[in-house]
């Protein structure tokens, strides 16, 4: 399988921020693993441009269904036509901000589907979930919940994010993240069979250059989703780097 690389611009990032793109295709466009970014939609079409076909390009979110009166939505058909090649579901901003149910990320999953987008689909459990000793039980009712049926390993990629680590600088233990990787695998092998060994399940919080290499090497973990290190070339290059060495 070639592992994933992928940054989550979120709501950062204007034109200028373009030049990032150019250095990552110039010194990462021929990388070992396949690269992924998520700019706000904003950016996608001039990201497109340069992009190239060398760094594949995502949405944030898309609505379940394809057009209609539903403002300031967007819908999968249309990342696609602006350049992406997937789009990222259920991240837990979205999740809090936004009230996402399991069932909302599922039905949005269907949707990146039928326009032919991956679903990159977050999962993750809050610090007093993990305290209380429930981090299984919640990421795999969420498994359950947010992945349609019909996922494959060329249409889904599942990204395991606690809530905790994200943007906090803190990680979980590499025992913390083996374990949960462990489980997704066992898990969507249950449910998929075969098809399960090809699913690509990145971890994302607090991913860095520093740390990235240890991570890489866990059991189960075929790449990342990076938050604040993906908006500087340089820090993602060091994390795309790090996870063509493995
Ligand atoms: O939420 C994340 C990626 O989707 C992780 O964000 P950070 O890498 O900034 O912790």
């Amino acid at each position: 399988m070639r592992k994933l690389a992928a940054g989550n611009w979120k709501m950062n990032g204007l034109a200028a921020n373009l030049a990032e793109i150019e250095t990552l295709v110039a010194e990462h466009g021929d990388a070992a693993c396949d690269v992924l970014i998520c700019p706000p939609a904003t950016l996608l079409a001039p990201m497109a441009a340069t992009a190239a076909g060398k760094i594949e390009l995502g949405g944030q979110d898309c609505h379940a269904k394809t057009s209609g009166a539903h403002t300031g939505d967007i819908s999968a058909a249309m990342l696609k036509d602006a350049g992406a090649t997937s789009v990222i579901l259920g991240h837990s901003e979205r999740r809090a901000d936004h009230g996402e149910s399991d069932a909302d990320v599922a039905a949005k999953s269907l949707a990146a589907y039928e326009a032919g987008l991956i679903a990159v689909i977050c999962i993750g459990e809050t610090e007093a979930e993990r305290d209380a000793g429930t981090t299984l039980d919640v990421t795999g009712t969420q498994l359950a919940g947010s992945v349609p049926d019909t996922a494959t390993a060329a249409n889904t990629v599942i990204a395991y994010e606690p809530v905790w680590a994200i943007g906090t600088g803190r990680t979980p233990t590499l025992e913390q993240i083996a374990e949960v990787h462990d489980f997704m695998r066992d898990t969507l092998a249950k449910r998929f069979g075969e098809e399960a060994k090809g699913m690509r399940l990145l971890y994302g919080g607090s991913v860095k250059p520093s740390n990235a290499t240890e991570i890489f090497a866990v059991s189960n973990v075929d790449g990342a989703l990076v938050g604040g290190a993906s908006l500087k070339a340089a820090d993602f290059g060091a994390i795309i780097s790090a996870l063509s060495a493995t």
